[in-house]
């Protein structure tokens, strides 16, 4: 494709992911399956341009309004992530010139809010949390792309075998440094072709999602409950950690999501999982079940904001008032979810929030209204999961995971054990 009609596309696909609706990863396979005529050199320039933009949106913001012609056109030419000498192809003399100017400006010499690019009602919890040197590193490793994390199904193979199975395709992966099932990939080879992914040996699942699986460290033969499974990322880990054995519920209020579970189901090969829509957390369905589980999982809807590396709309996107009603939410299924779990059961409550009010917060909260749960030390419990060196990120007896420090997404785990 011509250079400037290239551009010109990613304005347009700018113009729209911009507006912040909707969030950008269905807005931007939206535009590509309307534009079918894009190859994959294309797609890639055009998508990692827009995510480019989302994570550092204020700055190029700020530094667009110099210029002239449309908006988008301008965000588009100073997120560019295609080949430079591509882009200066498309550009009017006019616009060579301006991009050099801007290119030119030292980033040291910008305004805070232009070098961390989060909206004040995050950045100031986060700064407040970790101390000004360490918040500037998280605001650093969030604007970095996330690795590609895998999963062996240890059902199927071994963790060395899918290593030595990825290298054969030519794809380097290490071990996780806490996980003693993942894999970790630079950069984002196209795994969904390969055997190893279609027979079901590895998932797709960043390494903090696989603690908190192990958190739980479900037994053969118990009854488990995934009380918001979602498309069933933390389903497989657990399926599989029960060794295909003993029942697994499967329970979330989309249906929608239920239902993309299923073909991750059917190539793990478990057969203990029993996906179930519910209506509300209350649901008749959750009553019957109550006081018989013997491990129940609270993946809570969150903010999402330990996942901005994946998904840098969330920041433009989320509110105040949106974590404040997420709050009310994550009460409520923590509550209900917990007079599932039996006597001597355990309890985890856990997010994908960096912020503390979606997660020691709730976390404290409910141990204080119910005595008869007393809490588990997450390295204690992780360790006899022979996960190595908790200690990195347990804080005061919770997981507490965070990109800039454990290269994983931002995660906050608490175990409970039910006394009575
Ligand atoms: C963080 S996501 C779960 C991700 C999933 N566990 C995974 O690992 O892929 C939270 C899920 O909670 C579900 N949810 C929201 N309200 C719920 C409720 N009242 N009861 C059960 N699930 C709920 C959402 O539909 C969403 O799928």
């Amino acid at each position: 494709m011509h250079p400037n009609a290239l551009l010109e596309l990613c304005a347009e696909l700018i113009a729209v992911v911009n507006k912040l609706d909707a969030p950008a990863d269905s807005t931007v396979s939206a535009f590509f399956r309307q534009h079918k005529n894009l190859g994959q050199r294309e797609r890639a320039s055009l998508a990692e341009t827009v995510y480019a933009l989302l994570r550092e949106r204020v700055k190029f913001q700020n530094l667009a309004q110099s210029g002239s012609g449309p908006m988008p056109r301008r965000l588009a030419m100073l997120a560019w992530r295609g080949s430079d000498s591509f882009l200066r192809a498309a550009l009017s003399p006019m616009e060579q010139q301006w991009l050099t100017q801007v290119q030119a400006i030292s980033v040291e010499s910008l305004a805070p809010r232009l070098r961390h690019n989060l909206p004040d009602w995050l950045a100031e919890p986060l700064r407040e949390r970790l101390g000004e040197e360490e918040f500037w590193r998280l605001a650093a490793a969030l604007n970095e792309p996330a690795p590609l994390d895998l999963r062996v199904n240890t059902l199927k193979l071994k963790r060395e075998d899918a290593q030595a199975e990825l290298a054969a395709a030519g794809i380097d992966a290490v071990p996780t440094p806490y996980s003693p099932l993942g894999l970790r990939i630079d950069g984002k080879p196209a795994i969904n072709k390969l055997a190893l992914f279609t027979s079901g040996g590895v998932e797709v699942q960043d390494e903090g999602s696989q603690l908190l699986a192990l958190l739980l460290a479900p037994k053969r033969g118990e009854m488990v409950v995934d009380f918001c499974a979602g498309a069933g990322g933390k389903t497989l880990a657990l399926g599989a950690a029960m060794r295909n054995t003993g029942r697994l519920y499967a329970f979330d209020v989309s249906g929608h999501r239920l239902d993309a579970l299923k073909p991750r189901l059917a190539r793990s090969g478990l057969s203990n999982v029993y996906p179930a829509q519910i209506a509300h957390e209350r649901d008749d369905r959750i009553k019957r079940l109550a006081g018989k589980i013997d491990r129940v999982l609270v993946d809570a809807p969150c903010s999402g904001l330990g996942t901005l590396r994946r998904n840098p709309d969330l920041k433009w996107r989320q509110s105040p008032q949106a974590v404040t009603e997420l709050q009310a939410k994550q009460r409520a299924i923590l509550a209900s979810a917990a007079r599932l779990v039996k006597p001597g059961g355990r309890l985890v409550y856990a997010t994908c929030s960096l912020l503390d009010a979606e997660n020691e917060v709730i976390a404290a909260e409910f141990a204080a209204a119910s005595p008869d749960f007393v809490p588990l030390d997450a390295a204690e419990a992780l360790s006899k999961a022979q996960v190595e060196r908790s200690g990195e990120f347990v804080e005061n007896g919770a997981l507490r995971l965070w990109p800039h420090r454990n290269a994983t997404d931002g995660f906050f785990a608490a175990a409970w054990e039910r006394t009575a």
